[in-house]
């Protein structure tokens, strides 16, 4: 008999079965293509704790009760197909976790249904690709308090591990507690690739420089608080070579998303949380995919006139460029997480939650321990920028943003999430924003009513600005 069931023997499966044999447990795996089974067991099966089963029934009687089921398959109507195959099988108190990019409000019913059958659910944030599902991936388990009591250790045994030794693994809180905290930290990397992508965009537009420069720049950035696994992949990524020459350059500019990068900036859309990075990443990833109009486009509009290329000290403040953007993004990042956490009755931690991302995750990076510094020393610190560490370096390096950001401006370059970080920063520190004039609008054509600024205590007010209106205003309310 197996400790623990595992369905879906594609990449993030089948590592992550082997992760779990490889810490001392046993483990039956099934998968809908029997074809892919029979693949795994024959490279893998051999001298391992692994045992195959051909259909869902079979899986069911090789696990120990209560059993623990992780599913890794994909998301969305797949899933809703296992459970309804999985529920007549299994027995009240066993367990199944989703460990797939499910949208958490799926999780949210989910868990209810199998509530129904007095079964227990997780869903499980699973992040690191391949390599972090071999080794140890972070994971980010939401669901049955129960259940997580049943299976948190094994969870934390195969997790990756901070520098420091911790697990990356926490229990987040319940239902799909676990499921947003992924989808949150996937548009978090959204921001982060695009604004990587971006400074790439500049260097290849505006210097000289070789990929493999390129790649030696992204290196040296990586010493420092730049520094975490997508710094790391970028550059050697710029480094490699198919054939002698850089591969990079070769692949069609044209951009995938799988939905959680649109889930994040939907769930900022409804609590109303600027996340202007992760929403231009997300658009620019949209734009990518209209390439017949783009290059047909690119015929008729003419850029700006060809300019000298930048310096290598211009490329320096392109790195102070991309840690103040880098910066902004994790602070609209957090806000989701808390303001969120309002909305769903999640008590979401960010300590918790920037600890295990320390280690496994794609957004692993230096600046992980300063942001649990930050909110750990004040817990209810309104914006992640005015945490002194970081507003000492928004400070130094904010003069790079604007330069870049106009130099892109200049030369037609497209910086969308740079311009966006460096637009949120203005609005966020400007103590008068224009919203005066936009609240006069509002009560010009629909009598929306306004505040006064120095007498906010009298309430509403809504005033007839043409002397044609009437005395009746609209109700004060926002959705
Ligand atoms: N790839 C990555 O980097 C990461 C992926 N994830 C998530 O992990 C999950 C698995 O991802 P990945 O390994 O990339 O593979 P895929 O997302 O490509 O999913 C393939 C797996 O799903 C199974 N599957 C597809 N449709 C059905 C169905 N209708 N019924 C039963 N099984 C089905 C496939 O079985 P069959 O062989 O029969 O087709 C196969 O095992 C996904 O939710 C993904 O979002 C999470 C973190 C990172
Ligand atoms: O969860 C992941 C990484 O953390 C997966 O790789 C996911 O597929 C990435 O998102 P997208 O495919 O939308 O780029």
């Amino acid at each position: 008999m197996a400790q623990i069931g595992l369905v879906g023997l594609a990449v993030m499966g089948a590592n992550l079965a082997l992760n779990i044999e490889s810490r001392g447990y046993s483990v039956a795996v099934y998968n809908r293509t029997y074809a892919a089974t029979e693949k795994f067991m024959s490279i893998y099966g051999e001298g391992r704790k692994l045992e195959a089963a051909k259909t869902p029934e079979e899986l069911i009687a090789k696990i120990d009760k209560p059993r623990t089921i992780i599913m890794m398959i994909k998301a969305g109507a797949p899933v809703d197909a296992l459970i309804d195959t999985l529920i007549p099988l299994l027995d009240k108190g066993d367990t199944l976790i989703d460990g797939g990019n499910a949208n958490f409000h799926d999780t949210v019913r989910r868990s209810k249904k199998m509530a129904e059958h007095g079964l227990m659910y997780i869903g499980m944030g699973v992040s690191g690709g391949e390599e972090g599902a071999l080794h140890g991936p972070s994971l980010m388990p939401g669901g049955d308090y129960k259940a997580w009591e049943n299976v948190g250790q094994l969870l934390m045994d195969i997790s990756a591990k901070a520098p420091n030794g911790e697990p990356c693994c926490a229990y987040l809180g319940t239902d799909g507690a676990g499921h947003f905290t992924k989808t949150v930290h996937n548009g978090i990397e959204y921001g982060d690739m695009e604004l990587l992508c971006e400074t790439y965009q500049f260097m290849r537009n505006a210097t000289d420089m070789t990929c493999d420069q390129m790649g030696d720049v992204f290196a040296k950035w990586n010493e420092g608080m730049l520094g975490g696994y997508l710094t790391t992949i970028t550059s050697e990524i710029l480094k490699f070579k198919e054939n002698g020459e850089a591969l990079v350059p070769r692949i069609l500019d044209v951009a995938g998303q799988k939905g959680t990068g649109k889930w994040t900036v939907i769930e900022a859309l409804n609590v109303g949380v600027p996340s202007t990075v992760v929403g231009e990443a997300l658009f620019s990833r949209f734009l990518t995919t209209k390439k017949a109009e783009r290059v047909e486009a690119s015929k008729i509009f003419d850029g700006p006139e060809a300019m000298e290329n930048v310096d290598a000290a211009f490329v320096e403040k392109l790195g102070e460029a991309l840690l103040a953007a880098k910066i902004i993004l994790y602070a609209q990042g957090c806000a989701i997480l808390i303001d969120c956490t309002k909305e769903y009755g999640w008590k979401m931690h960010i300590p918790t939650i920037a600890r295990l991302w320390r280690g496994g995750c794609i957004i692993r990076s230096n600046m992980l321990e300063d942001i649990v510094e930050a909110f750990e020393t004040n817990p209810d610190l309104p914006n992640m920028m005015i945490a002194p560490k970081f507003r000492e370096i928004l400070k130094k390096n904010i003069p790079s943003l604007r330069e870049v950001v106009a130099e892109g401006a200049k030369r037609g370059i497209a910086l969308p999430a740079m311009a966006s970080a460096l637009a949120y920063f203005d609005g966020y520190r400007c103590a008068k924003l224009p919203a005066n004039l936009l609240q006069a609008q509002r009560d010009y054509f629909g009598a929306h009513t306004y505040l006064l600024e120095d007498d906010q205590e009298s309430g509403p007010r809504h005033t007839n600005w043409t002397g044609e209106g009437g005395e009746i205003s609209s109700g004060v309310y926002n959705v």
